[in-house]
Parts: C-alpha cells; sequence; structure tokens
C-alpha cells in the first residue's frame, strides 16, 4: 500500500468517526429521555425483553452490511450498558 493510499483510508475513517460520533450523541439524547421517563414511572432500568428484540435487529442489519454478527452485538452491549448505567443514576437521584 502506498502512503498516499494508507492517507486516504484514514481520511475515510474520521470522516465515518464524526457520523458514528453523531451518531451516538443522538441516541444517547433519546435513551437519556428514556431514562428520566422509566425513573419517573419507577420502571426497571433494564429491559431484557426490548434488549433481545434489539439483539435480533442488530444481528440481522450487521448481517445486512457484512459486518460480523458478533462484533455488532459486542458493540452493542457496551452500548446498552452504558444506557442502563445512566438510568441507574437518574433513578437513583429520583
Ligand atoms: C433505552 C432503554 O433502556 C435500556 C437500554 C436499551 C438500549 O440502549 O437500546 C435497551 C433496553 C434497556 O435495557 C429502553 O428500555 O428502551
Amino acid at each position: 500500500m502506498e502512503r498516499l493510499e494508507l492517507n486516504e483510508l484514514r481520511a475515510g475513517i474520521d470522516k465515518l468517526d464524526r457520523e458514528i460520533i453523531a451518531l451516538l450523541a443522538e441516541r444517547y439524547k433519546l435513551t437519556e429521555t428514556v431514562g428520566e421517563y422509566k425513573a419517573k414511572h419507577g420502571l426497571h432500568a433494564q429491559d431484557p425483553e426490548r434488549e433481545a428484540q434489539q439483539f435480533r435487529k442488530i444481528t440481522a442489519l450487521a448481517s445486512q452490511y457484512g459486518l460480523e454478527p458478533e462484533r455488532a452485538s459486542q458493540i452493542y452491549r457496551l452500548i446498552m450498558d452504558l444506557a442502563i448505567a445512566r438510568h441507574r443514576e437518574l433513578q437513583a437521584s429520583v
């Protein structure tokens, strides 16, 4: 691989990272609102039924886009765990 090609690949990565961060921030705002609703109504921070539904969707989407479903699941496990931790914080502050 030439140096120029490496730089082009990295520029592509930088562009995608900006989009990923923007989308994660948007997702975070939605989960924050869900967390506030749950805290207000005394609902559990974690919802295993919703998570099972999410993982079915995520693994199907990953296959569709050529990403290993197991990798996508690992990434989403972390994203969801962070949302759940935040929901627990919100519940503790009610
Ligand atoms: C956001 C929610 O809370 C938790 C986080 C989830 C997520 O990040 O997708 C899914 C289920 C819940 O364990 C929710 O219940 O919808």
